[in-house]
């Protein structure tokens, strides 16, 4: 590494303290916002190093796990104050602190036809979806093709991490020791083609923190911190933080690991609408699975031409699964009866990433039964 990566390095992870502070910040609004700061500060002295500090920020992201949970010493915050904070804190707040360094992309070569390959694959994953077309053109062009055979390993637990990767073939496994004293590293999903990972260490200037190794001889590509801090990186932390607190009030996903509550976040997508508007028409198709992040709503069923009342929703609810699960048309009709802000995944997002809780939604799918059967 040399001096200018080094300072760079640095800046980086001053930013990071800053923007995780900011943030508390802007969620408890203390009226003394001084000594607030000043205590926060305090308090991550005395969690020792400041690397300590990262690890546990990173693993208080990532575990819900019971077990982690007693491994792990949480940041303790200062006394929150009652005000609630409801929209995002965007990355903008941090001002000078989160000034872009001069940020001059890398280009390697390529033919138009890798391009393209890349493309289709990059605008599978959620993180670049949103991306403008320079942008996008930046991030193809960054992106480094990488052959790994079978038993190599790409990624491992505890090392820096320069860059994250695609799947363009093959297949990988992931595996995380979920105590720093476990002798065997737990398995924990396999990635395919069009499959992303390596982001964390990115995002949250951490640590690996799993090992990713090639099952079968497999082509990767890898695109490099430096353009995914620039193009990325701010977009993703923002709607990560933002979601966060809606998802955390939704009961259904609680048995999810913290890991996989990231993933939602970053395929949901936002919805306002006004009192009295219709969200989901019964008898339609339907190919989106809702959860309520503001606001209430009521379902409704026809009953010979009248509107029957069956069921009411509120914050943390969820609704739309039936038509996904079983592949039936809308049960219900679902409208507004205030002001409210949903939000939802599309049918494959749905299926792909609410795997781990299907069985609960199937259990809980029992209580319309009686609905259904009509
Ligand atoms: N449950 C999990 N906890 C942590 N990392 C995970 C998990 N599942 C998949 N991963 C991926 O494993 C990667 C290891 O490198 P990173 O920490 O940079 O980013 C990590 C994630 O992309």
């Amino acid at each position: 590494m040399n001096n200018k990566e080094r300072i760079a390095r640095y800046k980086e992870k001053v930013n990071d303290v800053l923007q995780k502070m900011v943030y508390e910040l802007f969620k408890s609004q203390p009226e003394n916002y001084i000594e607030w700061m000043i205590q926060y500060l305090e308090q991550l002295k005395n969690n020792s190093s400041m690397t300590q500090h990262l690890n546990t920020a990173v693993e208080y992201n990532l575990s819900s796990d019971q077990d982690d949970n007693e491994e792990i010493e949480e940041l303790p915050l200062p006394p929150k104050n009652s005000k609630a904070f409801r929209s995002s804190v965007s990355a903008e707040v941090f001002g000078i602190h989160n000034k872009k360094e001069n940020f001059i992309p890398r280009v390697i070569p390529k033919t138009e036809e890798q391009k393209q390959q890349i493309l289709e694959k990059l605008m599978k994953v959620f993180m670049f979806q949103a991306l403008g077309q320079h942008e996008q053109e930046i991030v193809v062009n960054a992106m480094e093709e990488k052959h790994f055979t079978k038993d190599d390993w790409v990624i491992n637990q505890g090392e820096d991490g320069a860059e994250l990767y695609i799947v363009f073939s093959g297949e990988l496994d992931c595996f995380r020791r979920m105590k720093p004293t476990d002798e065997e590293p737990k398995f924990l999903k396999q990635y395919k083609s069009g499959d992303m990972f390596g982001e964390l260490s990115l995002l949250y200037n951490s640590p690996r923190a799993a090992s990713i190794q090639a099952k079968v001889d497999s082509v990767l590509f890898a695109l490099d911190r430096s353009t995914f801090n620039n193009i990325v990186k701010d977009a993703t932390m923002k709607k990560r933080q933002q979601y966060e607190e809606v998802l955390s009030k939704v009961e259904l996903l609680q048995s999810m690991d913290a890991y996989e509550k990231t993933q939602i976040c970053d395929g949901l997508k936002e919805h306002s609408y006004l009192e009295g508007q219709v969200i989901i028409q019964e008898g339609e198709e339907g190919d989106k699975f809702y959860m309520v992040a503001e606001g209430s709503l009521a379902a409704f069923k026809d009953n010979n031409g009248q509107q029957e009342e069956v069921l009411r929703y509120q914050t943390g609810d969820y609704f739309g699964e039936l038509a996904l699960i079983h592949k039936m048309p809308r049960q219900a009709t679902i409208k507004a009866e205030t002001d409210c802000v949903v939000v939802y995944l599309d049918s494959n997002s749905f299926l792909r990433l609410l795997g781990p809780v299907e069985d609960i939604l199937r259990r809980n799918a029992d209580t319309y039964k009686k609905f259904l059967s009509n």
